[in-house]
């Protein structure tokens, strides 16, 4: 059967959703093309609680509007037809953000101007306040093998709350740290519809998505249908900072981990969800630095953690070890741990000295902006690298390394002296959504 170019299509079709024997089918299509079908498992198959259930169907209306932006981006038809329940009028506000920004990368890459282009068809009226669904208090952390949300979990352990580690897909590696963290676990599968494999081989529209905005509503659904009323994330200050600026707009490869998108949905959750589920980052006031010195505190996840996104594609290949050490994320994560760890015990995670390696300047360029824009990957900002590298060039351990060097003899002259300082970066700032009860603990650590 010939495929239909997504690209020429009229209008992308939000066809509906359902939830049987513990698995969410989520529907879409272009015009009267087939239907492109995403499922999500839910172990054990739950059903809602007859007084959740309100709760639950309007969490999937949610998600439903949420993981489209996976199949929309194929074909980016001006048309939104929702096939079901329309949203109300801030939801529709928060889902345009979502897949404008969210899309921003995707939109920069391709060359395309998503502007104006996106509306949501909405009801007007902002609906009903949700009702408090009395969730018990339990907290999901979800995590993604890195060290984030690892630091985040022994944060809610020493804190004493009750908490279980939850991970979507099918990853080795998150499952090995799930187990490592001692929490109950919660594993999510999700198959994204095998007819988007086919049009991206046909020459469909593709690009970075907004994944932590998928699994945001994911976990929605999991807390209504286990009974859970926090959902922690753990995204740092830094990922609300723009990737580039482009035509007066930013992009943020991490744009739903910044906190615009947490507020927006932390919000959208509870007004429109259910009263007492929060949905936070207990990271947020935290540069990528402060997290680093906090997770280099301990070794319990040297041997099992990764940040490497290679590790966690879908299809393709995957590399051989944990750590890749060519991608931009190999390339921060040996920096910004490099200042809070023994050399010998970085190096035993890595398999080798990052800052040892000149054929790797320009990866390292690219993080401190230096003849480049910062990288399109989960990365701290460019004065974090920059000084990260001139704390490594005060120490007699790490000044001889060749990139360390030419940071001192090459980069740093061109670098104002005060704005190298690591100190100030640790200091935890800016706004969050963090439960009273572990604001002291998150933020003084
Ligand atoms: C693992 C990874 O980084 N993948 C990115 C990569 O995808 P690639 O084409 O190399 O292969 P697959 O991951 O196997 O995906 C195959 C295609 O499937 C589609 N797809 C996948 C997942 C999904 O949720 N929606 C999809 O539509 C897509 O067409 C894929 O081509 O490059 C892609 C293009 O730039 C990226 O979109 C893939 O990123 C994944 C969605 C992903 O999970 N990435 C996270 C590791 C990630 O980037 N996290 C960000 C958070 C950003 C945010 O705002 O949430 C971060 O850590 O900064
Ligand atoms: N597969 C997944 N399932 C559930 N949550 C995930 C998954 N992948 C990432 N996350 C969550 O999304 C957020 C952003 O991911 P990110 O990759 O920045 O964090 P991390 O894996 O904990 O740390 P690192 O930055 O070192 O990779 C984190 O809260 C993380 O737990």
């Amino acid at each position: 059967m010939t495929l239909p170019d997504p690209r020429a299509a009229r209008a992308f079709r939000f066809v509906g959703r359902d939830y049987v024997d513990g698995e969410v089918r989520l529907t879409y299509a272009f015009d009267d093309g087939p239907d492109l079908v995403e499922r999500i498992g839910f172990p054990g198959a739950p059903q809602p609680a007859p007084d959740r259930r309100a709760a639950f169907e309007r969490a999937l209306d949610l998600l439903l509007l949420v993981a489209g932006v996976s199949y929309y981006k194929a074909g980016i038809p001006r048309q939104l037809a929702i096939e079901g329940t329309l949203p109300a009028t801030p939801t529709a506000a928060l889902l345009e953000d979502l897949y404008r920004h969210g899309l921003g990368e995707f939109a920069w890459h391709n060359r395309l101007d998503l502007r104006d282009r996106i509306a949501f068809p909405a009801v007007a009226g902002d609906g009903a306040a949700a009702p408090a669904l009395h969730l018990p208090r339990r907290t999901l952390v979800p995590i993604g093998g890195g060290k984030d949300s690892l630091v985040s979990v022994e944060l809610l352990k020493r804190a004493g709350e009750p908490a279980t580690a939850a991970w979507i897909g099918t990853s080795p590696l998150i499952e090995a740290c799930a187990a490592r963290t001692g929490l109950p676990t919660l594993n999510i599968t999700r198959q994204v519809s095998p007819l988007l494999f086919e049009y991206n081989r046909a020459g469909a529209w593709n690009g970075h998505v907004p994944v932590t905005a998928i699994n945001s509503a994911i976990l929605v659904v999991a807390a209504i249908l286990y009974g859970y009323d926090a959902i922690a994330f753990s995204n740092e200050r830094s990922a609300s900072s723009a990737t580039l600026e482009y035509e007066g707009q930013a992009v943020n490869h991490q744009w739903s981990k910044s906190w615009d998108f947490e507020r927006g949905f932390g919000e959208e959750v509870a007004q429109r969800i259910a009263a007492d589920l929060h949905y936070y980052s207990l990271l947020r006031p935290l540069s990528e630095l402060a997290v680093a010195e906090r997770f280099a505190r301990e070794s319990r996840y040297d041997a099992v953690f990764s940040s490497c996104n290679r590790n966690f594609r879908l299809l393709g290949p995957k590399p051989a070890d944990r750590w890749c050490g060519q991608c931009p994320k190999c390339h921060f994560v040996f920096l910004a741990l490099a200042p809070f760890m023994p050399k010998p015990r970085l190096l035993g995670i890595f398999g080798g000295n990052l800052l040892d390696q000149p054929e790797l300047a320009p990866g390292f360029d690219a993080l401190l902006e230096y003849r480049d824009h910062k990288p399109f990957e989960c990365v701290g900002e460019g004065r974090e690298s920059r000084a990260a590298l001139a704390f490594l060039a005060r120490r007699a351990e790490w000044r001889e390394d060749a990139l360390v060097e030419r940071f001192t003899t090459e980069i740093r002259p061109q670098l104002a002296a005060g704005e190298l300082a690591l100190e100030p970066l640790l200091v935890p700032s800016g706004e969050h959504r963090i439960p009273a009860a572990l604001t002291a603990l998150a933020e003084c650590g």
